[in-house]
């Protein structure tokens, strides 16, 4: 599929194009990552699921976002190129926040090694004994740097985000973010979803903050099935599991290129992020 814009950024699994007048297209694909790898074989709809969900939070989150004088970037997920219909966003082009925002309300992936060298993550101090997959007793703003295309991020102190963004906006995130994740995360809990963590980008139009990019999707969020959560070890993937457990079972290196899913996995993930759509929104995906 090639568009008749410019190509503004790129993806794993997603692109960005600028539409003009002030507007940019983001495209997501079907293609799905795991274990730091682009699979070669897509799943059929994950593109359109993932930028429905995150149409539907921006919805959701409106009040929230009023109640912190913040707006969101979408203006249309209807007005966009036959080729990408359903699984596009028309958004505003916005002076980017140069930090990735992330709230995490349980322990895991790199927080969890971070917390065992230092009982903490950066600059956020935690109690003792948590343990992989722990609910935190606060969620946590764990801010990161924004890291060149295949590169992790780097998580930064506040103080750092201070420097980056000045006293008053870092706060203005701080708040912002955890309060758009204790949203979602009450939202989730009531569709049999642990939001775990989540990562917003933010961006800014004119003076006004505004939400960006993707929105609690299972591609910037850990989703975890709720009914299965047991911390002191890693939880299982809402969507992904499938998948990874395929590829362990498969042999794969993890180094060279990775091998082709077969139509059951596919077809079983494909069921999993319309599950996890269906059972947030309440609506049915098709
Ligand atoms: N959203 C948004 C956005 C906006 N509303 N205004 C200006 N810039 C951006 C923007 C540019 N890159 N990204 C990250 C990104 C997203 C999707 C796919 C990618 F490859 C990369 C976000």
């Amino acid at each position: 599929m090639t568009l008749d814009l410019p190509l503004v950024a790129r993806g794993k699994v997603r692109e960005v194009y600028d539409a003009g007048d002030d507007r940019l297209l983001l495209v997501a694909s079907d293609r799905i990552s795991a274990y730091d790898h682009v699979l070669p074989t897509p799943i059929p709809d994950k593109g359109a699921v993932l930028t429905r969900l995150s149409v539907w939070w921006f919805d959701q989150l409106a009040q929230v976002l009023a109640e912190h004088g913040a707006q969101h970037h979408l203006v249309s997920a209807d007005d966009v190129p036959a080729e990408v219909a359903g699984r596009a966003m028309l958004v505003r082009r916005l002076v980017m926040e140069p930090v990735e925002c992330v709230a995490r309300g349980y322990l895991s992936g790199s927080g969890t090694v971070e917390y065992g060298r230092t009982g903490a993550i950066v600059d956020v101090e935690l109690p003792a004994g948590l343990v992989e997959g722990s609910r935190l007793p606060e969620p946590v703003f764990t801010p990161s740097t924004k890291a060149e295309v295949g590169e992790h991020d780097e998580a930064i102190s506040f103080a750092r985000t201070v420097e980056l963004v000045g006293a008053q906006r870092a706060e203005q995130l701080r708040e912002l973010t955890l309060a758009l994740y204790r949203r979602g995360h009450e939202v989730a809990q009531r569709a049999g979803i642990v939001l775990a963590d989540t990562k917003f980008e933010f961006g800014t139009d004119g003076d006004v903050l505004v939400l960006a990019d993707e929105v609690m999707t299972p591609d910037s969020s850990r989703f975890w099935p709720a009914a299965t959560w047991a911390p002191g070890a890693v939880q299982p993937s809402y969507d992904k599991q499938y998948v990874r457990d395929w590829l362990t079972s498969s042999g794969w290196d993890r180094q060279s290129p990775p091998p082709e899913l077969p139509e059951d996995v596919v077809a079983a993930t494909r069921e999993r992020y319309v599950a996890a759509y269906e059972a947030l929104t309440g609506s049915p995906f098709a």
